[in-house]
């Protein structure tokens, strides 16, 4: 059963006139979202200090944990918080978090006692420096696109593109976290081991495939004790919120490297994140039905439960931007690449997260699990470079005419996404950008 509450009402308004419609019909921060993520002021070196996004502004939880007026539970739940540290707060259960969040919304709502003593805990955005939000221990990447995984299967794997397992087993490998970075960061060309086409030797040069993935993020929340699996029923109890999650890869790297053990150097140089983590109470409105096709294999039952078909699936429409450095230079936009949608993912967050632990694997609060590149079901539609331009056979021609099969340097990757469904209010995920710097030197 679905948890709509009075946090949900797409009519309810801040006094943090950002955040409102119709000053600000498209804003991704509205009142009904209230994502965590970590910051500073820009310029300072300060300890980094969680913040929640409303409108174009941050409320400063170490400030409004000292100036509102909060319940004795409130302040409890808070104190974590105004140290800084998420990860403590994500370990707290569903219905704690969820207490939080009530206390947020009716503080931030119109009308409400405590705007004069917050009006003084906002920062502006366009004044903070984001940091990527928590301790992300553990990085796990999934698979669960499934026109990505057929698409991409068939430029690795002509004859076999879509392998046995897949819609049996939520695919995934284990990722590195401590090159994850969050929006506003530049990546690095990564230097590799390739064999050219033709080769007889493979030469280490710097990648020319270099190409990024829109994901999502799942961020886990309470974990679980070494050995014990965690049930599809408790599965959501687990789940913290959402980021959006490029996992860069170096295509000609991963087509040398990767077989028989898996993505390596060609995905570990470097992910990226957005700053907001939007909670899974904020995603409550848009749950959807989720089912495998009936001519497909269906779920064994560790993976398996009325809940999950009932509303285990989420519609988060998704899209990747991007700016070169002539358009930069130009001041000309970013032009969209691409559009698709979370919904078409063939495993949900649940069954990833259930089944990571399905096998006495403990997850911890602030582990990162990404959910594969979610591509659409058309060939325009693809979440990477490797599939819009075909597998680099086919360049796309940009509005300025410059041409791109893969990723150039100085080239800016934005994803973005938002939420939207009759009766709820739109709420977004800001942006997950960065860009591509030359490799260093051989
Ligand atoms: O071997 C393949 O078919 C491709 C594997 C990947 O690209 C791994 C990956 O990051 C999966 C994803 O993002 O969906
Ligand atoms: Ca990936
Ligand atoms: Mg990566």
């Amino acid at each position: 059963m679905s948890l709509l509450d009075h946090t949900h009402n797409p009519d309810a308004q801040s006094w943090v006139a950002s955040a409102n419609a119709p000053i600000a019909p498209d804003c991704d921060f509205p009142l009904q979202n209230l994502p965590y993520g970590l910051f500073r002021r820009a310029g300072s070196n300060e300890n980094a200090r969680v913040g929640i996004a409303i409108g174009d502004q941050i409320l400063d939880l170490r400030l409004a944990a000292a100036a509102g007026r909060w319940s004795s539970a409130v302040q409890v739940l808070l104190q974590p918080l105004a140290d800084g540290d998420l990860n403590s707060f994500m370990a707290q259960s569903a219905a704690k978090r969820r207490q939080l969040r009530h206390a947020l919304f009716d503080a931030l709502l119109e009308g409400s006692k405590q705007q004069a003593a917050l009006t003084a805990c906002l920062l502006p955005q366009a004044q903070a420096q984001m940091a990527v939000p928590c301790r992300i221990g553990d990085y796990t990447d999934f698979y669960t696109g499934i026109h990505h995984a057929t698409t991409v299967g068939k430029l690795f794997r002509p004859d076999n593109p879509l392998l046995p397992n897949y819609k049996w087993v939520p695919i995934g490998y284990h990722g590195r976290s401590s090159s994850i970075g969050v929006s506003g960061s530049t990546v690095r060309r990564p230097l590799g081991q390739l064999m050219p086409p033709g080769a007889e030797a493979p030469v280490r040069a710097a990648c020319k495939r270099l190409d990024h993935e829109l994901e999502l993020g799942l961020f886990v929340a309470g974990g679980n004790e070494l050995g014990e699996p965690i049930p599809m029923a408790e599965a959501d109890e687990h789940m913290f919120g959402v980021t959006l999650l490029n996992d860069w890869s170096a295509r000609d790297m991963q087509g040398w490297e990767y077989q028989p053990l898996g993505p390596f150097l060609a995905k570990n140089f470097a992910t990226t994140i957005s700053p907001w983590i939007v909670s899974m109470d904020a995603l409550e409105p848009f749950r959807i039905a989720f089912a495998h096709p009936a001519s497909d294999p269906q779920p064994l039952p560790y993976l398996d439960s009325d809940k999950n078909r009932s509303e285990g699936g989420y519609e988060i429409e998704l899209e990747v931007w991007l700016q070169t450095e002539a358009m930069r230079t130009a001041g000309e936009p970013a032009t969209r690449l691409m559009r698709s949608n979370f919904k078409h993912a063939y495993w949900t967050l649940a069954q990833m997260l259930t089944h990571h632990a399905s096998n006495g694997c403990n997850l911890q609060p602030g582990d990162l699990l990404g959910t594969g590149t979610q591509s659409g079901p058309e060939a325009s539609e693809g979440g990477s470079m490797l599939e819009l331009s075909n597998g680099g056979k086919q360049s796309l021609t940009l509005p300025n005419g410059e041409t791109r099969a893969f990723l150039a340097d100085g080239d800016c990757v934005s994803l973005r996404a938002f939420a939207v469904r009759e009766g709820a209010r739109r709420i977004g995920f800001g942006e997950c950008s960065a860009t591509v710097v030359p490799a260093p030197s051989l």
